[in-house]
């Protein structure tokens, strides 16, 4: 599992661990992993040629203590201070940095001194070192950072974050305004959530951690990122004497006559994952038999169809009705797409068994009631407050799908596999079947929802290999998604 959390977790761990230190050696430890990263991304350091944008705080101080250490191994390096002036005038640096990297060779100079031409001053370098703010930084990068910033990416440098993307909001993954563009990351002690959650997320480049013998506590993770073994761990595993309704079987309330499709697809994410039998109630049981045999289909509404273990409904539905027939069963029920429409949190909060909702972005912003732009912009909050407006698991679909359980002491997760081909439609009906029916095989709902996404991430990776997917080929990979995983 990958954990993340909150900056004034990490500051308290930090101020724990620093009482039993030697003045400085946290921030040696951060540079001296920082420099090393670094030295890894260069074909060779001696002659190599270093930027450092060097903001006034500890995040600047990190930066040109990895600076010192690569430029005493031959680097030419320049730091450019980007800190509000000082008393002297100059602009504010890490002092005890700054003096580090002057010994070690290194120049110096105020950002001001390079801001009518910023492309030159990046002009050759080989790699640039983003220290301009890290868990202290506010709001987007100021005008005379985000000139330097734009100039680093397209020096065509290796462009490496210290610590996060300076710009982006170490908590949230929210990015207000401007924010450096990094290739690779090196955070320090712990994750923070932005690494893990878009729209930062994308600002961060490949992560690398470096542990400087920080220890947050267990109990105070904010976001985690399943991995191969905690899906392997939680996938159900068919026993010797297993059965296909001791498996469970997982009801699919989906499709319409407009809307056949997502009927088909819902029930193809269904028969595979892990559910022992698909009972399918609507109208397009013809459809459904016609690519999936095995399916038991009930022409009527789900309270004909006979017992399941849980239930799915909402994908292509339209205007069916079923939604309330479904609430009122005692099986955990996953409302999806068109099921979501005017659904009364009171209904589903007064259910005696969980709930989980999949809306993508729009849909979450019509249950909130607010902009689709202001979810998108803020996941992990929405999420949240969604969870605790219906008692329920959320799961938010989108460039990071994020799953929130109701009990707010549950960090969120966030889903680190998938790929941007996904956005294609009938991909979230597959993704619906199947975690329902990881659900009637008895995963928690924030389980199940978290196992499902990892698992359709994966499936979509497989099947596209940097093309585009049908949302069926993402249904047909999820048996090799799930081999990847229980193989590893
Ligand atoms: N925690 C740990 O375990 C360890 C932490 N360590 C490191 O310490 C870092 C945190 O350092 P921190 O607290 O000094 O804050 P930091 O991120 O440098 O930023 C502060 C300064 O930035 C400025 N500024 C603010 N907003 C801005 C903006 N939008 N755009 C531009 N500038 C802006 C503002 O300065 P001003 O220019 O206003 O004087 C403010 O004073 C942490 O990320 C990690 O790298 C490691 O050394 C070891 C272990
Ligand atoms: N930019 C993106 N990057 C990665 N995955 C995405 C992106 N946009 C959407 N997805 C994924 O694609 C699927 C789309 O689901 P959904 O919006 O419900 O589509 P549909 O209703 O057509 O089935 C979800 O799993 C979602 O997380
Ligand atoms: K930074």
């Amino acid at each position: 599992m990958r954990t993340a959390y909150r900056t004034e977790t990490v500051r308290a761990a930090e101020a724990a661990l620093m009482a039993e230190l030697p003045e400085g050696a946290l921030m040696r430890r951060a540079a001296a992993g920082l420099a090393a990263a670094c030295a890894g991304l260069l074909p060779r350091v001696y002659g190599s040629r270093v930027v450092v944008l060097a903001g006034s705080g500890d995040n600047g101080g990190d930066a040109l203590y990895a600076g010192a250490r690569l430029a005493r191994r031959g680097a030419g390096v320049t730091a450019l201070l980007l800190g509000s002036p000082g008393e002297d005038g100059r602009p504010k640096a890490h002092r005890a940095a700054l003096a580090a990297l002057r010994a070690a060779g290194g120049a110096d100079r105020p950002a001001s001194a390079v801001a009518g031409d910023p492309a030159a001053a990046l002009a050759g370098a080989d790699l640039v070192l983003d220290g301009v703010t890290g868990i202290g930084g506010r709001g987007g990068l100021r005008p005379e950072a985000a000139a330097l910033a734009r100039a680093a990416r397209a020096s065509g440098a290796a462009l490496v974050a210290v610590d996060l993307p300076s710009g982006v909001d170490a908590d949230t993954g929210t990015v207000d305004g401007e924010a450096v563009r990094a290739d690779v990351t090196v955070t320090f002690g712990a994750y923070k959530p932005g690494l893990l959650i878009d729209p930062a997320r994308a600002y961060a480049g490949a992560l690398r951690l470096v542990d400087i013998g920080l220890t947050p506590p267990a109990g105070e993770v904010a976001a985690e990122a399943l991995q191969h073994a905690d899906v392997a761990a939680l996938l159900p595993h068919p026993a010797a004497e297993s059965d296909k309704y001791r498996r469970g079987v997982v009801g699919v309330v989906a499709g319409s006559a407009r809307y056949p499709g997502a009927a088909v697809l819902c029930v193809s994410g269904a028969l595979r994952g892990g559910a022992g039998a698909v009972r399918y109630a609507g109208p397009a049981g013809e459809a459904v038999l016609a690519r999936h045999p095995e399916t038991l289909v009930h022409p009527g509404g789900p309270a004909e169809a006979g017992r399941v273990q849980s239930w799915v409904i909402g994908p292509g539905l339209g205007d069916t009705p079923g939604v309330e027939a479904v609430l009122a069963s005692d099986v955990p029920v996953l409302v999806d797409a068109d099921g979501l429409r005017l659904l009364d949190p009171a209904a589903v909060r007064a259910r005696p068994a969980p709930t989980l909702l999949t809306p993508h972005a729009g849909e979450a912003a019509a249950l909130l009631g607010r902009p689709r732009e202001d979810v998108e912009a803020g996941r992990l909050s929405a999420a949240r407050e969604l969870a605790a407006a219906y008692g329920a698991t959320v799961l938010l679909k989108g460039s990071t799908t994020v799953v929130a359980s109701p009990d707010p002491k549950d960090p969120v997760r966030v889903n680190p596999t998938g790929t941007p081909w996904l956005a294609t439609a009938g991909t979230g009906d597959v993704l619906s079947g199947l975690a329902g029916s990881l659900l009637a095989a008895g995963l928690a709902p924030r389980d199940a929802a978290s196992v499902a996404a990892y698992l359709h991430g994966l499936a979509a990776r497989r099947a596209s290999h940097g093309a585009p997917v049908a949302a069926y080929d993402v249904a047909e990979a999820l048996s090799g998604a799930w081999r990847d995983v229980t193989e590893d």
